[in-house]
């Protein structure tokens, strides 16, 4: 374990000792004791712990500080019950990819999740200031403009999970609502429904009756929670409060006691909003939180002549307010009679169940000839499992097996599946914990080569399975990286993201990330001291040649014994080398970098016809866009220059393009083009020259 000393705040390194012995900083000879995991001073992964910030469902929460993008963050570390379960850690990890997709500035941002030493955490944004529960707590009842601001605010961001990635929250509660120091409002926990409900009851104060009665839910579940805690910042108590069982029954049956009573500052428009967002019926609720926010801007545009007496927009609502008192009440035995029919299904399930248990298996489902293939690459599995599978071949084979049972689940065949996947997960999680590359930067090479001798030293086991490894789902994660690549992240970031797409693919993430490293160094030697990049074989008409160093546009290489120089712009466009020619300057060399290094680290040298790799195509062809562009950049304005004038800027432009460009297949396409331009600044520039 590793944990900051407290004297020269250098990391110190500890093996097989114990919280509370006492060790020496490696550094500054201080004797420090060993502290206790996720105690101050604590260093998980690359973050520092400062302190505790609470308890939630699943598991404690910390601030923590990043040393690397020097910022503060949360840290969610996941209780050691549920770090147990392999299929709940799994789910953890989609879920928090999930997350990490939004971005919205009402939302936590959630930037990694990660494992180290057995402790599974999120890392999100950290959010200075307050949350909801505390400022109740603390002031009573709040503000009524502060309650519209904080719910147009939570509405926005609850429509954009919900239209964006289909998310409901479903656990909208003064907790999970963040007010930072400057007032800004953020909701937490976004995403996590399902690893958050899996070791508790759940919210039941805030629990719309849809989730009581275990029924589908969708964002109006979110729009219930959140008018139930908006009733309670303003009324300083919860609608329902009691044990669970009571809570729920009222949640079904019962009218909230009248906010105004409570709270007679709170306008009735706003006191209808609530009402509408609290109905017992989804139905009669706002349809969406889009709904929700236009009423909400019509009381905050209205919000300076609010008072107790106001009236002026019920007219507004009136027309937008679906529901009738009539409906409400027909809702609501509706309701009731809707608990009644759940309560006998489910009475109907069990007896089925219990009288008839081996027909839950329906063994007339027949399985498609097609995919009783499937099968049997799960059997050769079955025999390989002792050997050396990869992660990868174990991911998609996890994948497969998913499919399968989504499409048979209740064939003959279902069970030996559900086995299969258990086992396959296993794997992943084995591989995942393996290739822990991070946890220490000296090391990380070595390990990286490691890792990478281990996988190439593997036999595959068939050539199906060889083949199932090259799979889409890879793919995809692939093109995402290499987009962060190609989109100017830095190393740090994309090593970061790298660590999270591990879980999903560690074999390919750990090769990926030596790439970035090398390929960060290759740049640096690049950009500031033209260092060599020497050893990097390219091919060169024909011929392997070693580079002896590149700067800027130039090759400097040995061929034949001889230093000769290249224009980057003369390397054929179906090799590596054509990068260069084509894509703009600092994607350029990362993109070039990355894949000499791609090459070279697999220790092979392109040949004319090669086949090219997918992840090469894929570059060749993200680099061909991008030098588009800058190439029409470029013509742009110089046609631009000439057309104000400015015939020598002009000029300037149009040569640099044809320097830059005129090997490459850009140029021989727009050739006529450039040379039209090209004569027409040259006949205004002498034009000019003759006045
Ligand atoms: N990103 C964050 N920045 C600052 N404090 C946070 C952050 N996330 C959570 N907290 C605080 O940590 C505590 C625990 O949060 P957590 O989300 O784990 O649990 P909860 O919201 O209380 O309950 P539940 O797990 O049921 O959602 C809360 O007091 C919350 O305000």
């Amino acid at each position: 374990m590793r944990f900051k000393c407290t004297s020269c705040e250098q990391a110190v390194a500890v093996e097989d000792t114990k919280p509370g012995e006492a060790v020496q900083c490696g550094s500054c000879g201080t004797v420090l004791n060993v502290p206790e995991p996720f105690d101050t001073g604590y260093i998980i992964g690359e973050f520092c712990v400062a302190e505790h910030i609470g308890s939630g469902r699943m598991g404690e929460v910390y601030k923590a500080y990043q040393e690397t993008l020097v910022r503060d963050v949360a840290l969610k570390v996941l209780d050691n019950d549920m770090a147990e379960h392999s299929e709940h850690i799994l789910e953890f990890f989609k879920e928090a990819r999930v997350a990490a997709r939004l971005n919205h500035p009402n939302i936590v941002q959630a930037y990694s999740v990660n494992e180290e030493g057995g402790y599974y955490y999120l890392v999100v944004e950290y959010v200075f200031g307050q949350n909801l529960r505390q400022m109740i707590d603390d002031r009573g009842k709040l503000p009524v403009n502060m309650i519209i601001r904080l719910l147009s605010q939570m509405a926005h961001a609850l429509d954009y999970a919900w239209t964006t990635e289909g998310l409901p929250h479903l656990s909208v509660k003064p907790e999970n609502i963040l007010i930072d120091s400057k007032g800004q409002i953020k909701i937490s926990d976004i995403g996590l429904a399902g690893s958050r409900s899996r070791f508790s009851e759940g919210d039941y104060k805030y629990s719309s009756p849809e989730q009581i009665l275990n029924l589908k839910v969708d964002t109006r579940a979110d729009i219930y929670a959140l008018g139930v805690t908006a009733y309670e910042a303003l009324a300083g108590q919860v609608p329902f409060d009691g044990k669970m069982k009571d809570v729920n029954k009222k949640h079904l049956e019962v009218d909230a006691l009248s906010l105004k009573e409570l709270n007679p500052s709170v306008p009735k428009d706003l006191v209808t909003v609530i009402s509408k967002m609290m109905a017992k019926h989804p139905d009669d609720r706002y349809m969406s939180f889009d709904d929700l926010a236009k009423d909400l801007r019509l009381l905050r545009r209205y919000a300076n002549d609010m008072g107790t007496t106001s009236n002026f927009s019920t007219k507004i609502f009136k027309t937008r307010f679906s529901f009738t008192e009539n409906r409400s009440r027909q809702r609501r035995k509706g309701l009731k009679l809707q608990v009644m029919t759940a309560i006998v299904t489910v009475l109907l399930l069990l007896g089925i169940i219990i009288f008839n248990s081996d027909k839950s298996v329906d063994k007339t489902i027949k399985v498609d000839k097609g995919d009783t293939k499937r099968l049997n690459e799960f059997s050769i599995l079955s025999k390989a499992m002792d050997q050396s599978i990869s992660s990868v071949e174990a991911f998609t084979l996890f994948k497969k097996i998913e499919n399968f049972l989504a499409k048979y689940p209740s064939s003959q065949q279902a069970e030996e599946c559900l086995e299969w996947r258990e086992a396959v997960l296993e794997i992943i999680l084995r591989e995942r914990r393996q290739n822990d590359f991070f946890s220490e930067e000296s090391s990380l090479a070595q390990e990286q080569n490691e890792n990478l001798n281990e996988s190439e030293d593997q036999n595959l086991p068939s050539q199906d399975l060889g083949e199932l490894a090259v799979q889409s789902e890879r793919d995809s994660l692939r093109r995402d990286i290499l987009r962060f690549y190609l989109g100017k992240k830095t190393s740090v970031e994309l090593l970061t993201f790298l660590k999270n797409s591990e879980a999903y693919d560690p074999l390919w993430s750990a090769q990926f990330a030596q790439i970035i490293v090398k390929a960060s160094e290759a740049r640096s030697a690049l950009g500031d001291s033209g260092e060599t990049l020497s050893g990097l074989l390219i091919k060169k008409d024909k011929k392997d040649i070693q580079v002896s160093s590149i700067q800027n546009d130039i090759v400097m290489a040995e061929v034949d014994g001889e230093f000769k120089s290249f224009s980057l712009g003369t390397f054929n466009l179906k090799s590596l080398e054509s990068l260069l020619a084509l894509s703009s300057d600092y994607p350029r060399e990362d993109a070039l970098s990355l894949l000499f290094w791609f090459r070279n680290f697999h220790n092979c040298v392109l040949k004319e016809n090669d086949e090219l790799s997918d992840l090469e195509v894929f570059l060749i062809e993200e680099a061909q866009k991008m030098a588009k562009f800058d190439f029409e950049a470029y013509l742009e304005a110089a046609k631009r220059s000439w057309q104000r004038n400015e015939t020598g800027t002009a000029l300037a432009q149009i040569t640099a393009l044809k320097q830059k460009y005129k090997h490459s297949v850009l140029y021989q396409t727009d050739k006529k083009k450039v040379e039209s331009l090209e004569d027409k600044i040259k006949k205004s520039v002498s034009k000019r020259g003759k006045k």
